[in-house]
């Protein structure tokens, strides 16, 4: 059978989702979670960005062994030597040039000819080769470059010295079946050898799974994509939907991956709550109703013999009872280190020390401590990362449902501690108003959302919401027993992304 390997772009490509803005320490986590899943390629960034997204490849390059740590650059010399110093500690450190091949993108976006887009490529793969042998290179729109030119860049870039091919349908424009006539195309006018030839496929019309898939049956080597299916407009190739297609129909496909399945729901839970970006409840394989069943006569099978409404055994993607841990108020740091360990998360002595007062907290404020509400508790500690320079020191609210309600804050920032308060139609307006006074920012809230952690009335609620401001716009979370709390930092959080985006200095311990 032949394996396929799996390329995930969700820190480069995933990140570039609307609102979506991780700090280091969040990337470094879902790195650590991809390794894991046993991913052959994480794509960790692109390093000329800027120079945090440059220190996070090469914090993940140090952290991630065992995997192809992948940095991105256009096709000129500054980018690849940037994408090269940031993965140069890797296992298997690949740089990953790109250079657009479509008639529209090289009239209208570059202004270059044919023949100079060839030249190019050629110099700058040739360029990427002298750094590292392991060099990939995208002929960027390559869904809508003309056929015979594609070939010819191909054979122009492996000559140069590219080892992976990889042919994006940059904008989701093809059907399965064009997609998959490309690839067979590309792969019988050019000689390989044993260069790889890569698919990597947006969303636009729904039909990134699909067409990796046939891609896949096309004869590709790699497949690329994102947890979740996040990234650029609708998004790429969901990574966990076509691993467990080809595991459930290895036979039809002739090729199976390395994934660790079980790991499947663990990272799609830990990307979207650190991207803020939601999963639909029915979104295959990881949606909250992917395996629930509504209907009478459905359960009535399901009850019977689970197999006649379900394809995927969800235990097989990780997806386990969310069992209530017996740990308590009267747990010790040994058996809330062993559950933790359980869970995947292995805690440097601090960091578990700081976890486990949270824990202890939470325990006097809520009956039952869950997975779920331990796993909160875990990824704020990489939340709290961030140190913007705001900082919520003191929130009281005063609401009902006849009078205006009312917000005092008190924040500590740039310029030392202020207080505000304000008025609101509800506290959480109020809440804000006086938040902008504090900050003197002019943002415009896009969207807010309440999601409860775990069920019951004592659940943890994380408040996710995403700002604009001026060109920006940037999401933030907080996770905290009470929602007023909740909202209030997860604006603050917004905020502090927001100057961080603008370039202010953001301090970050890895
Ligand atoms: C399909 C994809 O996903 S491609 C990856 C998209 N990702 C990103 O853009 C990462 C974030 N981008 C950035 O931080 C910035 O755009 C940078 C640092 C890369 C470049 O910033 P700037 O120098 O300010 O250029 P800007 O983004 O405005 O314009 C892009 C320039 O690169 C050129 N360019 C675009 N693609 C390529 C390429 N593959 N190779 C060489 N040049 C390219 C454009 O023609 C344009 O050149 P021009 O200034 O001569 O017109
Ligand atoms: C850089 C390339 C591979 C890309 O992301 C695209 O074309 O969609």
């Amino acid at each position: 059978m032949r394996r396929i390997r799996i390329f995930d772009t969700t820190l480069r490509d995933g990140e570039q989702s609307p609102g979506v803005t991780l700090t280091p320490a969040e990337k470094l986590e879902i790195a650590r979670q991809l390794v894991r899943l046993r991913v052959d390629v994480i794509e960790a960034g692109y390093p000329a960005a800027s120079p945090g997204d440059f220190s996070s490849v090469e914090a993940i390059s140090r952290v991630a062994k065992g995997v192809t740590v992948c940095g991105l650059a256009r096709a000129v010399q500054s980018d690849i030597q940037a994408a090269y110093d940031a993965i140069k500690e890797a296992d298997d450190p690949r740089i990953h040039l790109f250079l657009a091949t479509s008639n529209i993108h090289m009239e209208k976006k570059l202004r270059l000819t044919r023949a100079q887009v060839e030249e190019q490529v050629d110099r700058m793969v040739r360029f990427a080769a002298t750094l590292t042998p392991n060099v990939q290179f995208s002929p960027e729109d390559g869904g809508r470059t003309d056929l015979d030119f594609l070939v010819r860049i191909v054979e122009i870039a492996i000559r140069a010295g590219a080892k992976v091919i990889n042919i994006p349908d940059t904008v989701g424009f093809l059907l399965p079946s064009e997609y998959a006539m490309r690839m067979k195309h590309v792969r019988d006018h050019v000689e390989f050898g044993d260069v790889q030839l890569s698919a990597h496929c947006h969303d636009d019309l729904g039909l990134a799974v699909a067409n990796s898939l046939a891609a896949i049956s096309a004869g590709v080597d790699q497949v690329e994509g994102t947890i979740n299916g996040i990234g650029e407009r609708a998004g790429n190739a969901s990574l966990e939907e076509i691993a467990v297609a080809l595991s459930l129909r290895a036979e039809q496909f002739g090729a199976s991956t390395n994934i660790d399945l079980s790991q499947i729901v663990r990272t799609s839970r830990l990307v979207s709550r650190l991207t803020g970006m939601v999963v639909p409840p029915n979104k295959a394989v990881v949606g909250a109703n992917a395996f629930a069943h509504e209907s009478g006569i459905h359960q009535d099978g399901v009850i019977k013999e689970r197999t006649t409404y379900e394809i995927i055994d969800p235990s097989s993607v990780g997806l386990t009872e969310n069992r209530s841990l017996v740990l308590g108020k009267h747990s010790g740091r040994h058996a809330f280190r062993k559950n933790l360990e359980e869970m995947g998360y292995v805690l440097a002595d601090g960091d578990l020390a700081e976890v486990f007062k949270r824990f202890k907290a939470l325990c006097d404020r809520k009956k039952i401590v869950t997975e779920e509400d331990i796993l909160a508790l875990v990824d704020e500690r990489y939340h709290e990362d961030v140190v913007g320079p705001y900082a919520l020191d003191y929130l009281h609210v005063s609401t009902g449902n006849f009078a205006l309600a009312t917000a005092t804050v008190r924040v500590t920032g740039p310029d030392g501690v202020k207080e505000e308060a304000a008025v609101g139609n509800g506290g959480v307006e109020a809440i804000y108003n006086a938040l902008d006074r504090v900050t003197g920012e002019q943002l415009e809230l896009k969207s807010y959302q309440i999601l409860s952690v775990t069920p019951g009335q004592d659940a943890l609620g994380e408040v996710r919401v995403q700002i604009a401001a001026g060109v920006h716009r940037v999401a933030g979370r907080y996770v905290a027993s009470d929602v007023l709390e909740a909202s209030a930092r997860a604006y603050l959080d917004a905020i502090n992304r927001l100057i961080y985006v603008r370039g202010a200095k953001m301090t970050v311990q890895n």
